[in-house]
């Protein structure tokens, strides 16, 4: 008997003793507790004939998705604010050693702080970690805004990387679990489009506000605004349909569904087939957990013992069972490659980098990466769910790769002094020649606009990989990859311009984008328009890519008829 069984032994025999069985049986199971009853589950629980999302999920979308503003604005606002801190800080100018820990503390907290709160969003529910971390963003904010001395600033910064990293990894999941699935790519994808937004936003402000006298307390301040108005707005949201079915909230799960699916009576059979679904894998993975009876006793009624113990059995669930292995190494994989491309290192330095190949207003030039990927994000969210993640990335990868070969060989051309390898920084190109300044921007701007239509927001469909009793713990540690790839890529990327050259850290780049192609082509299939339920199927017994893409072929034919359907009516 596992842990969580026998922790669970008590709820189970008296569960049974209360009748539960027959009313199991009353929900579809029959008496060897098999789920038989598959009832309207054919057309009726085709979401794919849903024409769009509601005004409904829309708006909780956009709600959840003020916390990718967030991360954005405070990933984002570091930049303008190390060159305007001054001696504003410990009453001395900042050390380059000052400044690796201002900028990486906050991903070195956020990596942390993933999978504690995966954890969390099992048990609290995927709200209150969003809660939570709106009161850190709002905490971390007013530190870095009144504090005075370098570690004051460092503190505050950790604050923000532990709500980072909590927002990261659970909007996406949030959105995730309430969208009807035609339309989860693109609903996901909002939550990039307000990351690459929030960027933007702390560029503008960032140079609006650096000409200012103390300009950079309230460049960090302002992010505590978004956090408390979405800390208000969150009261009146609802927690996702999977994790209310989990904890046996059953009917304001269905009452949220109904909502998330337009109400009225004639989606009343759609949204049954759509419960019946996901009560069916949560009694698939208690039942393989030996934690059935915990469904029918209620979360609220397990003591924290049996809660520790069902911890414990995710945990060793995630890493023993094969799909779920899998789906943790696709995610992982994805998130690794999205941070080792090496964009980050154009969002935190670009400036510093167009400095050096000089152009005479770095700050203004480094606007363009950060709007390029705000605005090839906008094709993504188009495009993701007609194209599919799989074939996105198998398109736009190449595309990133032409563009970190172009900046790579335009650096040979640039003529830098590189006798004294610790100038190249801050070199003054010996070359007359305007023209290769400019091909390395046009390069960069051709990289960062692959970037965003695929690896940019791809990697944040994760959540969809993981069935519900790993989904919240697998996301997270997916996401903590995602952090320690982007510290490293922080860490590493000035100290490589000097020792590898520009030329060799962008051809380096250009082969992680190489080997993310591959891996993608193996191991990712395509998900897109995938029930949420039917994703640990087809990775069961393997990567599942021929039979995903043949089925997603199948659906967008029939996508494409209905469209014609209804143009000819
Ligand atoms: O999806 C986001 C987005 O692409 C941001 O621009 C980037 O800074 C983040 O690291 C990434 O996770």
């Amino acid at each position: 008997m596992s842990r969580a069984e026998a922790a669970a032994e008590p709820l189970i025999s008296s569960a049974r003793a209360s009748g539960d069985d027959d009313r199991r049986r009353d929900e579809g199971y029959d008496a060897e507790g098999e789920y038989s009853d598959m009832g309207d589950m054919g057309d009726v629980g085709d979401e794919n004939a849903l024409v769009s999302p509601g005004a409904f999920i829309w708006g909780l979308t956009v709600c959840a998705g003020v916390s990718g503003l967030l991360f954005g604005y405070d990933t984002g606002v570091i930049s303008s604010t190390l060159i305007s801190v001054d001696s504003d800080l410990s009453s001395r100018p900042l050390t380059t050693w000052d400044k690796s820990l201002i900028t990486s503390c906050t991903s070195l907290f956020a990596l942390l702080a993933s999978p504690l709160t995966g954890l969390l969003a099992d048990s609290w529910g995927r709200k209150k970690v969003i809660l939570g971390a709106d009161v850190l963003f709002v905490v971390g904010a007013v530190w870095q805004a009144v504090t005075g001395s370098v570690w004051g600033m460092i503190g505050g910064r950790s604050v923000v990387g532990l709500a980072v990293g909590s927002a990261s990894f659970v909007v996406p999941l949030y959105i995730s679990e309430l969208s009807p699935s035609p339309f989860r790519g693109r609903l996901v994808t909002v939550s990039t489009l307000f990351i690459t937004g929030g960027q933007v936003v702390a560029y503008i402000i960032g140079w609006l506000f650096s000409a200012h006298a103390h300009g950079w307390r309230w460049m960090v301040g302002l992010g505590a605004l978004p956090a408390a108005t979405q800390f208000l707005l969150l009261q009146f949201m609802p927690e996702t349909p999977r994790w209310l079915a989990k904890a046996n909230r059953k009917e304001e799960a269905k009452r949220v569904l109904l909502r998330v699916y337009g109400g009225g009576d004639d989606i009343k059979p759609l949204v049954n087939a759509v419960l019946r679904r996901v009560e069916k894998e949560i009694y698939e993975e208690e039942d393989a957990a030996g934690m059935r009876a915990s469904s029918g006793a209620g979360e609220e009624k397990i003591g924290w013992k049996a809660k520790v113990a069902r911890v414990h059995d995710h945990v060793g669930q995630l890493f023993a069972v094969g799909g779920n292995k899998r789906a943790l190494t696709i995610a992982c994989m994805l998130q690794a490659f999205q941070q080792l491309c090496g964009f980050n290192s154009l969002m935190y330095f670009s400036a510093t980098i167009f400095a050096m190949v000089g152009f005479r207003s770095p700050t203004l030039t480094s606007l363009s990466i950060a709007v390029t990927n705000f605005l090839f994000t906008l094709v993504a969210f188009r495009a993701i769910d007609r194209v599919g993640r799989r074939r996105i990335l198998l398109y736009s990868v190449p595309i990133m790769v032409i563009g970190l070969g172009l900046c790579s060989m335009a650096f040979i051309s640039l003529d830098l002094p590189s006798q004294d390898a610790s100038s190249v920084l801050d070199a003054v190109p010996n070359n007359e020649d305007k023209a290769w300044p400019l091909v390395i921007l046009v390069a960069m701007v051709t990289y960062v606009a692959g970037y965003a239509i695929g690896m940019g927001n791809v990697p944040w469909q994760q959540s969809e990989l993981f069935p519900l009793s790993v989904r919240s713990l697998g996301s997270g540690l997916a996401t903590t990859t995602n952090w320690l790839s982007n510290f490293l890529i922080g860490i590493t990327f000035l100290p490589m311009m000097v020792t590898i050259t520009p030329t060799g850290t962008f051809a380096l780049y250009s082969l992680f984008c190489l080997g993310g192609w591959f891996i993608v082509w193996k191991i990712y299939p395509e998900t897109a328009g995938m029930g949420l339920e039917d994703v640990g199927e087809l990775l069961k017994d393997g990567w599942g890519v021929d039979r995903s893409v043949k089925e997603f072929g199948l659906r967008r034919r029939d996508a494409r008829q209905r469209e014609r359907d209804r143009e000819g009516t």
